[in-house]
C-alpha cells in the first residue's frame, strides 16, 4: 500500500455523514452543487456542514460546466476551501479560481485525458486533476491500463466505482496520490453509510 493515500468522500449531505469521513481520517469531504442529481445540496446547507470539519480538512465544492461566476459565487457562499470542476471548463477557469482563493481539483475521464496532447497534459498537471469514469457519481469503474502505462506527473487522485474492497489493490496498482468516492460508500444511491465511509478510509489509508 502507498502511505499517506489522500483520501475524499464525496456527495456528504448530513452531519453524521461528514463526522464519520473526519473522524475517520479523510483529507477532504465534497458537497455536489452540481445541478439535478441525488447528491447536490444548497451552498447553505454545505456551509452549515461544513462549521464542523477542522481546517486541516479540504472542504470541496464539486461543479460540472456551470458558468464560472456562479461557481465562485456558489463556493464564497458556502465558504468551501476548493473547487473541483467535473465537466469540459478550461484551463483559464482554474487560473481564475486560484486567483480568486480557491484550492482546485480539475476532473477528467480517464480516457479523454489519456488522448490529449502531451503540452495540454502539461498545463494541466501544474495543478491537481483527478481521473473518473466518463458518467461521474455512477458507481461505475473503468480500463486503467492506459493510465498505468502513462500516469500523471502531478498529483492525481482517482475516482471512479471505488469501493473499500477495491480501493487497496487499485492504489497499489496505480499509485495515484489519493482517492475519491461517492457512491461505493453508500446503502443506496445518495444515501451515505457510517460504516463504508469507515472502512473506505481505513483501507484506502492501510
Ligand atoms: O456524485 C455526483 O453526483 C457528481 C455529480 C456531478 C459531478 C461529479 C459528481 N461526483 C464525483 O464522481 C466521483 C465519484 O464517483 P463514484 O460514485 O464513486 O463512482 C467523485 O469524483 C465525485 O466528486
Amino acid at each position: 500500500m502507498v502511505a499517506d493515500t489522500y483520501v475524499k468522500i464525496c456527495g456528504l449531505r448530513t452531519p453524521e455523514a461528514v463526522a464519520a469521513a473526519v473522524d475517520a481520517g479523510a483529507d477532504a469531504v465534497g458537497f455536489v452543487f452540481a445541478p439535478g442529481g441525488p447528491r447536490t445540496v444548497s451552498a447553505t446547507l454545505a456551509r452549515s456542514l461544513g462549521e464542523a470539519v477542522p481546517a486541516g480538512v479540504e472542504t470541496v465544492g464539486v461543479f460540472r460546466n456551470q458558468p464560472i461566476g456562479e461557481v465562485i459565487e456558489t463556493a464564497r457562499a458556502a465558504a468551501v476551501t476548493t473547487v473541483q470542476l467535473h465537466g469540459d471548463e478550461p484551463l483559464a477557469d482554474i487560473r481564475m479560481l486560484e486567483g480568486a482563493g480557491f484550492r482546485t481539483l480539475r476532473a477528467f475521464s480517464a480516457d479523454a485525458y489519456s488522448a490529449l496532447p502531451a503540452d495540454e497534459k502539461a498545463g494541466w498537471e501544474t495543478g491537481r486533476i483527478l481521473l473518473d469514469a466518463v458518467e461521474p457519481g455512477a458507481g461505475v469503474t473503468f480500463d486503467a491500463s492506459a493510465i498505468q502505462a502513462q500516469p500523471p506527473r502531478g498529483f492525481w487522485l482517482l475516482a471512479g466505482g471505488l469501493t473499500p474492497a477495491n480501493v487497496g489493490t487499485l492504489i497499489a496498482t496505480l499509485r495515484p496520490n489519493g482517492v475519491d468516492v461517492s457512491s461505493g460508500v453508500e446503502s443506496s444511491r445518495g444515501v451515505k453509510d457510517i460504516g463504508l465511509i469507515r472502512d473506505f478510509v481505513h483501507a484506502a489509508k492501510m
